[in-house]
């Protein structure tokens, strides 16, 4: 990875002497030491613009994820309650030159490199391709993706592709219209899988497909999933289920581990490791090879394991949620107000500012001091997954 305005390579904090040194948990290192004591104001208030989106362990943030609305048309078991949330008014959402400024700051004064726009679904806001032009305007190179469960996607892939999308991720978690609609309590597997196949032929690709693998449910139609993949050319990324839904149905042995996928997958695949760098993804990716063609990598399978091997040392992300606010985690307790400040009329500098003291809080791994979802110090956020912008 390449330095921006001119920042240095990360170091482990501006120059305070009353800093500790970075200690961010080794991936896969399951539970690690306490982080010491908060940084004072005075810490945060050491920070220089060069610093970009430094935080008190060293890393240093530089994918943006955005949420664009809270609403969703779906309802999956584990993100959202069956009867849905109490939708924010629409004058509590980032409108859309507010976004655009955000961004704006983010990369031109801060660092960001790449772009997620997310949810809720993002494809339910009417004025989308409008956001997407509106940045890429500011930002011709800029990455900028989209994570959607792709309903009304075949309607709307074209104008996003000419508005300056780079690409796109597909969430479809079955291939069965049954299990899609007990996984998702909707009946609509075929309008996603127009959506995908209009967003490939519209050239918004490498496509990527994300399934969240439960127990009992669609763990058994991985090797399918795979094979289904592959031959379209799309990267499928499996996900371990995270503490998020609304229902608190999570639970450690319930979950399906990254152990299992491989070997769920192995029925039908040979995995080997992808030797590409991962520069803080979330997804482990591997080569795939058929067992009756163990010559011919056929494609690339990601495993996205957030429960069993995190990659909380290597995290370069920062959230803004649809009502404008930081979260330096996904699992955070702490939001730092930021829709308010660009509606108060400050200048640039300050909302710069505001951002960079909140990512100096991001806690170590998981919202806490150490990896471990699900522990018995883990605290669930209050919002679920569709609320923080997953
Ligand atoms: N623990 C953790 N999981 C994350 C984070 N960001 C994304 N994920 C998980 O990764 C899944 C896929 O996220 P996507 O929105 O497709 O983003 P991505 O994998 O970063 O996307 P690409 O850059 O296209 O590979 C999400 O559903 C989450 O389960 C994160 O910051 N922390
Ligand atoms: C919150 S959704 C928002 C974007 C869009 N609605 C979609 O489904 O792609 C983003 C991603 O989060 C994933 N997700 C939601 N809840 C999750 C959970 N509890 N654990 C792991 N991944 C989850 C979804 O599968 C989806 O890929
Ligand atoms: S995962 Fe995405 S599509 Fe499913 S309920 Fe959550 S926000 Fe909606
Ligand atoms: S859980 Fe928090 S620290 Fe870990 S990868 Fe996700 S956002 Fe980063």
């Amino acid at each position: 990875m390449g330095t921006q305005l001119g920042m240095p390579a990360v170091r482990p904090s501006p120059s305070t002497p009353e800093i500790s040194p970075p200690e961010a948990a080794a991936p896969g290192s399951g539970s690690t030491a306490a982080v010491s004591a908060l940084p004072s104001p005075a810490s945060a208030l050491a920070l220089s613009p060069a610093d970009g989106l430094l935080d008190r362990h060293g890393r240093r943030a530089t994918d943006m994820r955005l949420s664009l609305t809270d609403k969703c048309n779906l309802r999956c078991t584990y993100c959202m309650p069956a009867e849905g949330l109490n939708w924010l008014a629409r004058d509590k959402v980032l409108a859309r030159d507010e976004i655009v400024r955000l961004v704006r700051l983010g990369v031109d004064r801060l660092g960001v490199r790449e772009l997620r726009l997310t949810g809720g679904e993002p494809l339910v806001r009417a004025d989308l391709v409008d956001i997407v032009a509106g940045i890429r305007a500011n930002h011709p190179e800029l990455p900028i993706s989209l994570t959607t469960n792709g309903l009304g996607l075949d309607k709307k892939a074209q104008a996003l592709k000419d508005a300056g999308l780079t690409r796109i991720n597909v969430s479809l978690d079955s291939l069965h219209p049954d299990t899609f609609a007990q996984l998702t309590r909707r009946p609509f597997l075929d309008r996603v899988l127009r959506g995908v196949e209009e967003a490939a032929r519209v050239g918004l690709g490498l496509v990527k497909i994300n399934a969240v693998l439960m127990r009992g449910i669609n763990d058994a139609e991985a090797p399918d999933l795979l094979e289904w993949a592959v031959s379209r050319g799309f990267e499928l990324r499996f996900i371990e289920q995270m503490p998020l839904d609304a229902d608190h149905g999570w639970t450690r042995d319930g979950m399906i581990t990254a152990a299992e996928m491989r070997s769920l997958l192995e029925r039908d695949f040979v995995l080997t490791p992808d030797s590409r760098e991962r520069n803080g993804a979330p997804a482990q990716r591997w080569e795939v090879r058929r067992h009756a063609d163990p010559a011919t990598v056929v494609g690339t399978v990601g495993i996205i394991a957030s429960v069993t091997e995190p990659f909380c040392a290597e995290c370069v992300r920062t959230r803004i949620t649809a009502e404008g606010k930081v979260r330096s985690c996904l699992f955070s307790h702490d939001e730092t107000d930021l829709l308010a400040l660009l509606r108060s009329g400050v200048d640039d500098d300050a909302v710069v500012r505001r951002w960079q003291e909140a990512m100096w809080g991001k806690p170590k791994a998981h919202g806490m001091g150490h990896t471990g979802l699900g522990d018995s110090d883990y605290v669930q956020p209050e919002r679920t997954m569709s609320a923080i912008g997953g």
